[in-house]
């Protein structure tokens, strides 16, 4: 048995997988606390999360009927850019600034300007600095949190924080340091100059966590844990990985053909990429995944949570905004939404704002005003496809993940947007099923390849097989021009 954890945004999710018998056992999550403030704070306690991955774990384990002492190996997959930075005693010195945190968008463009604009970026890390990303976290803090600051003692991401909680290691991947913005996603190491940039009071070799390759163990269960756990002795913790990276193993999107849409509190595009990719386009992430080679991704911050806060204030369950989309036209009349509440990464709009565009006395109704914000969110991904070009142009077949994967209009609304035709997973956490999978893989390494592993675990939902239509591709031309032309108009 395999366990696999994903850390999201609203809660942590917790599946056991059998990995001979091809069967998910059981699932469970617990939801995460947000703390959002004026200016575009986005933090979360680490605390929470440790207390989240207790209870999803115990009950996931119930649920699966099993003994948890046939647990072999722990993977955990976690949301890509977060700052956990540890004092010397291993306690946060500051919450968890997190990947849609707007706060620190003026630290970035000092810091892009300070390595050379965007062409120095390109040089020195592979990609260019986006507001989310860690790096400017890490110049807020020391601007702004000087006591906190002082005493850093190490620099970790969120999903590197639950490895050293569950193994006392501190050590880092890949596909999760990529997203740092203090690592050359080409060479696969820190680069510990940039880092004495944003902080030159750290010491580089210090505060950074050992980079391990994603086959390799971060470490063993301690054994104080394990017992609290009901976990036998030396269970294997392996690498884990950001979850975007180990969505792409979920989904099975592990050699070039795929492309992997999640449709979570943010949205993201992906392609597997055996070579490093320097993408003419700036809102391209080169980042590396979590199981060797490359994952070329784009993320947009407004996705659920944008079509939650909309449901929200109407005082709507999923269900019944679901209706209200499915009753409006395509086009939702002329209504035209830039959903950007808490700024944007891709279009770089850090500090936008949401509007809502063309409403008049006859279109203002709930029904356009839900169905608007989901094609907003929406054309927003096909936008970032559209930024990814050759690197996702030879896809068959869009894999959909994310909450809002389980909405049968929302898939239809993909495939015509996209013009491409979707289907899901069984299942749509599959972050945290791709963390079970390199959970096993790291675990049996190197005599069963990862490929087995996704062939025997990742099946496709069959019953959310979705083709465009002709007709409503056409339809939806109108609509993602008016949401082009609205965003050149505001934004240029
Ligand atoms: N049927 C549905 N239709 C639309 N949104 C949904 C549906 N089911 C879940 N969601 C949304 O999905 C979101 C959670 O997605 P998830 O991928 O788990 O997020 P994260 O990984 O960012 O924590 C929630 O905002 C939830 O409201
Ligand atoms: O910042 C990014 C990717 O670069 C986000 O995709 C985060 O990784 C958060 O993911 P979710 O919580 O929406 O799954």
């Amino acid at each position: 048995m395999y366990i696999g954890v994903d850390c999201g945004t609203q809660s942590t999710k917790v599946v056991v997988v059998d990995v001979d018998a091809g069967r998910i056992l059981g699932e469970a999550s617990r939801p995460h606390r947000l703390d959002a403030g004026d200016g575009g704070r986005r933090e979360q306690a680490p605390a929470d999360w440790i207390a989240a991955f207790r209870g999803a774990f115990r009950e996931a384990v119930e649920r699966a009927g099993i003994d948890a002492r046939a647990i072999r190996a722990i993977g955990v997959s976690g949301q890509q850019h977060g700052l956990v930075a540890l004092d010397a005693t291993g306690e946060p010195v500051h919450p968890a600034k997190l990947w849609c945190d707007t706060e620190t968008a003026d630290h970035n463009a000092a810091l892009v300007e300070r390595l050379g604009g965007e062409a120095g970026c390109l040089d020195r890390l592979g990609l260019v600095l986006q507001t989310g990303y860690t790096a400017s976290k890490l110049a807020w803090l020391r601007d702004t949190r000087p006591e906190a600051y002082r005493r850093i003692d190490s620099l970790l991401l969120p999903h590197d924080y639950l490895n050293f909680w569950l193994t006392g290691e501190r050590v880092a991947e890949a596909g999760d340091a990529s997203g740092t913005g203090y690592f050359d996603t080409r060479t696969r190491r820190w680069r510990e100059d940039v880092l004495a940039e944003i902080a030159p009071e750290l010491d580089p070799p210090r505060v950074l966590p050992r980079l391990i390759e994603a086959h390799e163990p971060a470490g063993t269960v301690r054994p104080e844990l394990a017992a609290d756990l009901g976990l036998a002795e030396d269970v294997v913790v392996s690498s884990g990985g950001g979850d975007n990276m180990m969505g792409a193993i979920g989904t099975g999107n592990i050699a070039p053909g795929l492309v992997t849409l999640s449709l979570g509190t943010s949205g993201t595009v992906c392609a597997y990429s055996p070579e490093p990719v320097i993408a003419d386009d700036a809102q391209v992430a080169n980042f590396c995944a979590s199981h060797g080679g490359w994952l070329p991704l784009i993320c947009t911050m407004n996705v659920t949570s944008a079509t939650t806060r909309v449901r929200e204030l109407f005082g709507l369950d999923l269900a019944a905004f679901g209706e209200q989309v499915a009753s409006a036209p395509i086009g939702a009349e002329g209504v035209t939404v830039l959903p950007f509440f808490n700024g944007e990464r891709v279009p770089t709009l850090p500090q936008a704002t949401g509007s809502f565009l063309g409403l008049t006395s006859v279109n203002t109704t709930q029904a356009n005003l839900c169905r608007a914000v989901v094609e907003s969110a929406t054309f927003g991904l096909r936008y970032g496809l559209e930024r990814l070009g050759d690197l996702a142009a030879g896809a068959s077949q869009i894999r959909l993940i994310g909450g809002g994967a389980k909405s049968p209009v929302w898939r239809q609304m993909v495939a015509d947007i996209t013009g491409t035709p979707v289907i899901c997973p069984e299942v749509t956490d599959a972050a945290a099923l791709g963390a079970a999978l390199q959970a096993a893989w790291c675990e049996r390494y190197p005599d069963t390849p990862l490929e087995d592993l996704c062939a025997r675990l990742v099946h496709l939902d069959e019953g959310t097989h979705t083709e465009p239509e002709p007709d409503r591709i056409t339809a939806y031309h109108g609509a993602y021009g008016r949401y082009r032309q609205a965003l050149a108009d505001h934004y240029t």
